[in-house]
């Protein structure tokens, strides 16, 4: 019997033919991609494209109409509540956090149970101990110092720039040890000094000491997803019209047609480097 999967093993995350329907408007239609363990894959696509739809079936927001989602070639029928325990962490569009606790405890929110209370514990449900909650307080502060962020540790949110409460969003993702991460649009609000810093961070994620991962990446930012990809799925009107590295989708006149006939910001053209 192979041993079971370890952090370091990533996820191996798969959509089969998957469609998705809003009434009469086909936003997903017969998408099938694959991330494997330990890779970086990013899906693009001009706007209304379909992939807020795509990663929100992912996360289990949407149900797809049709076709099917596996996990290292189970069956996978996402749940948003079930994800964190699968080892699936995701950050959203935007920040998304909570604005009255401090950014220490916004990361240590993320946890999941089994690691905010200690095996055992979570497994008896038992009340967390003291040396629980200080591990779990050193280890966010730990990855905010990976991230670069941890002098903001006690501070409030709101009070930071906007890279900075991603990078906190990031944290509070990682802290829950994923085998994959979903990203939605990390780059999005961010000047360009801050996407170069973005696309050094996600290329380490797959080789993190402190835990491997492997990524879907979501994102217009075309400029991120060439520098830290390393497989690419087009999406255009809800179908993928091209898969394979950044280089062979970059010379994919289809690609080029879809981008160039639809009104996209300059980066996604090419022109933000
Ligand atoms: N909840 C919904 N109800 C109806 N239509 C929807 C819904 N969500 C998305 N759509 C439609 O589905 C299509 C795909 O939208 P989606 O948001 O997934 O595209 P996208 O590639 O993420 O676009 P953008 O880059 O602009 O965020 C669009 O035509 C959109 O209007």
């Amino acid at each position: 019997m192979p041993p079971p999967p370890t952090p370091a093993d990533g996820i191996d995350l798969a959509l089969h033919g998957v469609g998705v329907r809003f009434g009469g408007l086909v936003a997903l239609d017969d998408v099938s991609l694959r991330v494997p363990p330990g890779r970086i894959v990013g899906v693009i696509g001009p706007n209304g494209a379909g992939k807020t739809t795509l990663f929100n079936v992912v996360c289990g927001f949407v149900p797809p109409t049709s076709g099917s989602l596996t996990l290292d070639g189970r069956p996978f029928r996402p749940r948003p509540h079930r994800l964190t325990r699968l080892g699936i962490a995701r950050t959203l569009q935007g920040v998304g956090l909570f604005p009255g606790l401090t950014v220490l405890e916004n990361v240590v929110a993320g946890a999941s149970h089994a690691a905010r209370a200690g095996f055992a514990t979570a497994l008896f449900g038992l009340p967390r101990s003291d040396r629980d909650e200080r591990r779990l307080r050193q280890e966010a502060l730990d990855l905010l110092a990976e991230l670069g962020v941890a002098a903001h540790a006690g501070a409030a949110p709101a009070t930071l720039p906007y890279a900075v409460r991603k990078r906190v969003a990031l944290a509070r993702a990682l802290i829950a040890r994923p085998r994959l991460l979903l990203l939605d649009e990390p780059a999005g609000g961010l000047g360009a000094d801050d996407v170069d810093e973005l696309a050094e961070l996600v290329r380490t994620l797959p080789e993190r000491a402190g835990g491997a991962c492997s990524v879907m990446l979501v994102e217009h930012h075309m400029d991120l997803v060439m520098a830290v990809c390393q497989e690419l799925v087009v999406l255009d009107f809800g179908r993928v019209i091209a898969a394979g590295t950044p280089d062979e989708v970059r010379d994919d006149p289809l690609v080029t047609e879809a981008y160039l006939g639809a009104d996209v910001p300059a980066e996604a053209a090419g022109a933000g480097s």
